[in-house]
């Protein structure tokens, strides 16, 4: 019999009721309901609420993003403001994390683990080290401008770690704040946590009791690791590395944590008996590393406002360079006195913010799955998704990778999926929510024919990606008449994808030497093209001719053969003949080119229609010549020195840094000895700065790295 109503599981309901309830704190404007409406408003949140906190806190299992639930949690915050009297006890404003787990034994604790107020931008920094300073000052009688330790936020799990006489007795979760979850079995076995401090006998003894906080976490590859080897016996995988950290630690059976990978960085303190404590938190840090606890190395004081927005801005940025994850940056007021002047409120302290970084993870519905053919063939899925807003950016589409890449997370079509946008890099759909599925959802398999030519599509051994192979298939010639006049390849302004989609299928462009043909009025009888816009395509593309020849073989869309790739073959041959005459053995033997980019370079200019294309192209005027400026350099003075790299450069990548201290006949090591040459020293270096400066070793920042590299 065919049922019509899809069941509905209890997380399907929590999710639908979230969903509305997100719409409407995203529309209405709080401010501005009434009474009534704030109370009906503000039960159904403190219910939607306490749900996702029980999934997240005491099952380690969330079923939405934690931006969701923050923006929920603000609303609920904002409603309570304006009417106190809505606070209920049972409000998760007014707590902190979750219950102990029935499953271990409960520990008090004897100062209890706050929470942190949160930040969403710079102006709520602003406001609360505004508020800090003007309580200061009351407190104080006069005027300060107090020094901010910032550190990151570790997204992981709160630890509060006891040592008696130098030896680890306690080790508790943050439970609901008061108590916690006795899990020191479990914590014994995670390599980072001392059991015995000072770890280096010679820093003197022990303080009598210590209690040390801090976060255990997990990281990103060690999580990837964990999901795969899960997945593989048919167990869940953990959604993100928090919930794997927790997951972990609350095992009952601390043999199955001891096979966890996880890490641990200390981030404060408790109380202390029988030491001297610094009374500056960024002090504390310090002393908490001699004493043997890992410390993050990118905790910073600031004197300044401005450079704290500055840190939180820069690792906004950059927190994809670190191999675990951060939500966001906590900033704490340096000088501990003026902490406890300070004070606290409910269940947070007034010296502290999380800074958070906006969202980049949504959820929405997956409407479709269509495929979209690259330049070079290559088939991929595009996830078509109810348009939703993540980070500031309305996203409509999504990659799903390759086929193999859906099938083992079982997206299907009609599912909730789980989609991410993080700094540049296209969307992604990084999984369902399975716990959402009503039974209509459909599976999916990749098409057995190009969606453009309708050629049969193959999947090459070891391979994850279909290709279409034929070569008159139209969607691949409009990508890659796109890709040759790209920034990088020719750079033709004004021929962006549109563009190249007109000359292709109005059959004007085919194959690429017919740019070079292109006369006035064959523009002009394309739609939106008038004189001016015309002559200008025109007078581009003649200028491209000029290009140097990287450009030219980059733009060719050789499997393979990247950017950097093209450089480095101009390095070795100085025209496109003396390139296309090369065995797979000479290409190969090239430092930086692999056996397969040696094999499809030489493939390529075995095709006869390519031969034709570069001699239609030299025809036409195109160089296929090396320039003098990608001349190869003369003797470098670089050749044989090592380069160890800290810190972000202005302009360059890291890997873009190596690639060209690499080609240059360098060496890029990872950590600084007696050994290394120079010391490229970028924004927020590590440590390796200071060892380079007790060493004595030669710093360079970007320019004068260029300037070595004879590129300036
Ligand atoms: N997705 C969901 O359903 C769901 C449900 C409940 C809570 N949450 C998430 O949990 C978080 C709120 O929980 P919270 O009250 O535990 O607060 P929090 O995690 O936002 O901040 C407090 C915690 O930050 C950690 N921390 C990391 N680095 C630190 C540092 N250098 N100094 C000090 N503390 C540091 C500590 O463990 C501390 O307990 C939010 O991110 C929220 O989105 C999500
Ligand atoms: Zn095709």
């Amino acid at each position: 019999m065919e049922t019509h109503t899809a069941p509905q599981t209890a997380e399907a309901r929590l999710l639908e009721a979230t969903h509305t309830l997100l719409q409407t704190v995203r529309q209405r404007d709080l401010e501005a309901i009434d009474r009534k409406e704030a109370e009906a408003l503000a039960a159904r949140l403190r219910e939607v609420l306490n749900q996702h906190a029980y999934r997240y806190y005491v099952l380690d299992n969330p079923l939405i993003p934690d931006a969701d639930y923050d923006l929920l949690m603000q609303a609920l915050r904002k409603l309570e403001a304006r009417f106190p009297e809505l606070v209920t006890p049972d409000s998760p404003t007014q707590r902190v994390g979750g219950p102990p787990l029935g499953r271990f034994e409960k520990v008090r604790h004897p100062e209890p683990l706050l929470s942190l107020n949160n930040a969403f931008g710079e102006e709520d920094v602003r406001v609360w080290y505004e508020r800090c300073c003007r309580m200061l000052a009351e407190r104080l009688g006069q005027p300060v401008q107090p020094a901010v330790t910032a550190e990151l936020k570790i997204d992981g799990l709160a630890m509060a770690l006891t040592y008696e006489n130098g030896v680890l007795s306690v080790g508790a979760t943050r439970g609901d704040g008061i108590e916690g979850e006795n899990v020191t079995q479990n914590v014994r076995t995670i390599p980072a946590i001392p059991l015995r401090i000072p770890v280096d006998p010679a820093v003197g003894p022990p303080p009598t009791r210590l209690e040390v906080r801090g976060e255990v976490y997990m990281r990103k590859r060690d999580f990837e690791r964990l999901n795969e080897q899960l997945q593989a016996r048919g167990e869940r995988p953990f959604a993100n590395p928090r919930n794997a950290a927790a997951g972990s630690v609350r095992q009952l059976n601390p043999q199955v944590t001891a096979l966890r990978p996880l890490s641990f960085f200390a981030y404060g303190i408790g109380p202390v008996e029988g030491a001297e404590v610094p009374d500056s938190q960024y002090e504390v840090l310090q002393w908490l590393g001699r004493l043997g606890f890992p410390v993050n190395e990118h905790a910073r004081r600031f004197e300044h406002l401005d450079d704290v927005l500055e840190y939180c801005r820069y690792w906004t940025e950059h927190r994809d360079e670190l191999d675990y994850e951060i939500d966001g940056v906590v900033l704490k007021i340096d000088h501990r006195p003026w902490q406890a002047l300070l004070g606290a409120i409910s269940n947070a302290p007034r010296w502290a913010v999380a800074y958070k970084f906006p969202a980049r993870e949504a959820i929405t519905r997956l409407l479709d799955i269509m495929v979209s053919v690259g330049r070079t063939g290559v088939v991929k899925p595009v996830a078509v998704l109810e348009p939703v807003e993540v980070g500031g950016v309305t996203v409509s589409q999504a990659t799903l990778h390759n086929e193999d890449y859906v099938r083992s997370r079982d997206i299907r079509i009609g599912d909730l999926v789980v989609v991410i946008r993080a700094g540049d890099v296209i969307p992604q759909v990084v999984r369902p929510v399975v716990e959402a599925r009503t039974g209509n959802e459909r599976p999916w398999r990749m098409p057995e024919r190009c969606p453009s030519c309708g050629s049969q599509l193959v999947r090459l051994p070891g391979e994850a990606d279909y290709y279409c192979v034929a070569s008159d298939c139209p969607a691949q010639f409009v990508r890659l008449l796109e890709h040759f006049a790209g920034r990088d390849a020719m750079d033709i302004e004004g021929m962006g994808s549109q563009v190249a989609r007109q000359l292709a299928e109005s059959g004007l462009v085919r194959p690429l030497s017919d740019l070079y043909r292109l006369k006035l009025e064959d523009l002009l009888k394309l739609e939106g093209f008038a004189e001016t816009r015309a002559r200008n395509l025109l007078r581009a593309i003649e200028a491209s001719k000029q290009r140097p020849l990287s450009r030219l073989l980059f733009g060719l869309g050789i499997r393979h053969v990247g950017k950097t790739t093209a450089e480095l073959l101009v390095q070795r041959f100085a025209s496109i003949d003396e390139l296309a005459a090369a065995t797979i053995d000479e290409l190969a033997a090239l430092e930086g080119v692999g056996p397969i980019t040696a094999e499809s370079i030489a493939n390529w200019f075995r095709v006869e229609d390519n031969r034709r294309l570069i001699e239609e192209l030299k025809e036409l005027g195109v160089n296929t010549q090396r320039l003098p400026e990608e001349a190869p350099a003369a003797e470098s003075p670089v050749r044989g020195k090592t380069f160890v790299l800290t810190g972000a450069l202005p302009h360059l990548t890291r890997k873009e840094a190596e690639e060209l201290i690499k080609r240059a006949g360098g060496r890029v090591a990872s950590s600084v000895s007696r050994n290394t040459d120079y010391v490229v020293v970028g924004e927020n270096p590590g440590s390796k700065y200071d060892r380079a400066r007790q060493l004595g070793i030669p710093m360079l920042d970007e320019d004068g790295l260029l300037r070595l590299l004879g590129m300036k």
